[in-house]
């Protein structure tokens, strides 16, 4: 069993789909789906996209091996053996363009946009929303702690607590692209390049007869690096008073002891103490890690309670985005072909939000070209042409048209790059590194009302005319 193959991560529904169109013919016909959130998670004014990474690597290793078509066939559906030979030899060979890793998004405008035969296009929906959905959530989460501790080193450490191994690993990435400087798990390290880092466990203590000798020895085989976690008995009286010692001791060797960690109790008063007694010894350089439970909230009012914290290990509550564990992104159809050319759909619903926007669309963010600031998201039909062009456009939101504005001074930074076209990858996926800084150069381009953690200002998101028409039309048609 290759529990790495992902050509079956997907509903079965989507094979079914793909199975009927096949049956009926129509598999070829081209289709255009759009993946985007309705909502943003935990009140916040933006989400970090991420998932691009993993949803190309997907795409360029969907294959129907022989293992997986057999499972297929005893599948009671009882899917023709010349469907299965179809399968056989799939290859994605449409189009897809998407957002960056790292880009700053916002709800209800095209995230990825896929065109392709009928028959591809469903298989992809179930992975992508998989992918983008998780990483998006744990990346934002990352960017509202990064937000509250600017300056302090953010060490990721959720791996025991995540939804299993994958969430484990691409959640440390995705934290990493937001702005984390390591994560204790390895295998994101070697699988991804991020820095990794880790101090010991109160097991290391409790195997040996004095805390101070566990400390001694941990010191002893790590004297570069040595980060010692105090709580095991008791911080104040025992933890901290033997990490002074072995400090001094390390001293002695030429050695400068990294840092201690405080793992429970009131970490604001704590870390108050400790560093008094660790300054009091000459120990300024030795940094205070805090870990137990953390997120952004409780990390802010430790801050404005004084804490002396340098770092924080994270686990829990940013792994599992335990405030809001699911993104509701969608995959929803736009447009599908019709006698060669692309024909506009809609999905009605009694939520309004649920009412689709018809056609095919790009992301323009737009720039106010005398403060360098990005002033709303336009979203307008891929027919539309180029807005880049500059001429004035009028910014519309359909959800409060007294608002209407033009604006002319602008650039339009089209947000949507070709990722495949006709099945060939044309997109040169950046490293790691380069995301971090492009998402930190996103994040400069925005008004900081926007960005607040709590209760930000709403960043508009506008449609063009052309698209709103296009969709009340289609909306006044199907009601009749
Ligand atoms: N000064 C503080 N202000 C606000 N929250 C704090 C403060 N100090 C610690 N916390 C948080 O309060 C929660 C305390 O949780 P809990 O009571 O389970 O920990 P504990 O009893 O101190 O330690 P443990 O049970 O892990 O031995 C944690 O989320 C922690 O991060
Ligand atoms: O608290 P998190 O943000 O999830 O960070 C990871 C936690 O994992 C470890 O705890 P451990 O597994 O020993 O559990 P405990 O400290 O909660 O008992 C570590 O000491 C952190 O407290
Ligand atoms: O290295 C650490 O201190 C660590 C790693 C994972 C979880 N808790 C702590």
């Amino acid at each position: 069993m290759n529990y790495g193959d992902l050509t079956l991560h997907t509903d079965k529904y989507q094979i079914n789909m793909m199975y009927a169109h096949w049956r009926n013919g129509t598999d070829r016909q081209k289709a255009a789906f759009e993946a985007y959130f309705r909502k943003l998670p935990f009140g916040n004014g933006f989400a970090v996209f991420a998932g691009l990474g993993r949803f190309v690597e997907y795409v360029r290793g969907l294959r129907f091996d022989d293992e997986t078509l057999r499972y297929l066939a005893e599948q009671e559906e009882g899917y023709e053996s010349a469907f299965l030979d179809k399968l056989a030899g799939f290859r994605f060979t449409g189009d897809i363009w998407s957002m960056e890793e790292g880009a700053l998004v916002f709800a209800g405008e095209p995230l990825v946009r896929i065109e392709a035969e009928a028959f591809e296009a469903h298989l992809l929906e179930t992975a992508l929303l998989n992918f983008i959905n998780y990483q998006t959530l744990i990346a934002t989460k990352a960017a509202r702690i990064r937000q509250v501790a600017p300056d302090d080193a953010l060490l990721e450490f959720g791996t025991r607590r995540a939804q299993e191994a994958d969430a484990a690993v691409w959640g440390a990435r995705a934290a990493y692209l937001a702005g984390f400087d390591a994560t204790s798990n390895l295998r994101a390290g070697h699988l991804f390049g991020i820095p990794t880092s880790g101090t010991h466990a109160h097991a290391w203590v409790q195997m040996h007869d004095s805390e101070e000798e566990a400390f001694r020895l941990y010191a002893q085989t790590f004297p570069l690096q040595v980060t010692l976690l105090v709580d095991t008995y008791d911080t104040l009286r025992s933890g901290v008073p033997n990490a002074i010692r072995v400090a001094k001791w390390m001293e002695d060797q030429g050695w400068r002891m990294q840092g201690i960690r405080l793992d429970s109790g009131d970490l604001a008063y704590l870390s108050k103490e400790a560093r008094a007694m660790l300054d009091q010894a000459g120990l300024e350089y030795v940094k205070i890690v805090a870990s137990n439970d953390l997120d952004e909230n409780i990390m802010l009012d430790l801050k404005a309670q004084g804490a002396r914290i340098d770092s924080w290990g994270i686990g829990t509550q940013l792994i599992t985005a335990a405030d809001q564990p699911a993104l509701g992104g969608v995959y929803k159809l736009v447009a599908k072909e019709r006698d060669g050319e692309w024909e506009p759909v809609i999905k009605i619903s009694g939520n309004p939000e649920k009412v689709t926007t018809p056609g095919a669309k790009d992301v323009y963010r737009i720039i106010d070209r005398g403060t360098g600031i990005a002033i709303a998201d336009y979203v307008a039909l891929t027919d539309e042409g180029d807005v880049r062009s500059g001429e004035p456009i009028e910014l519309f939101d359909p959800a409060h048209p007294y608002l209407n504005r033009t604006v002319s001074d602008y650039e339009a930074l089209p947000m949507l790059t070709p990722v495949f076209r006709r099945g060939e990858l044309v997109y040169g996926q950046p490293d790691l590194t380069a995301i971090r800084s492009g998402h930190r150069r996103q994040l400069a381009m925005f008004r900081r009302e926007h960005l607040r953690k709590l209760n930000p200002e709403h960043y508009p998101v506008y449609l063009s005319v052309k698209a709103w028409k296009q969709k009340t039309e289609l909306i006044r048609k199907r009601k009749t």
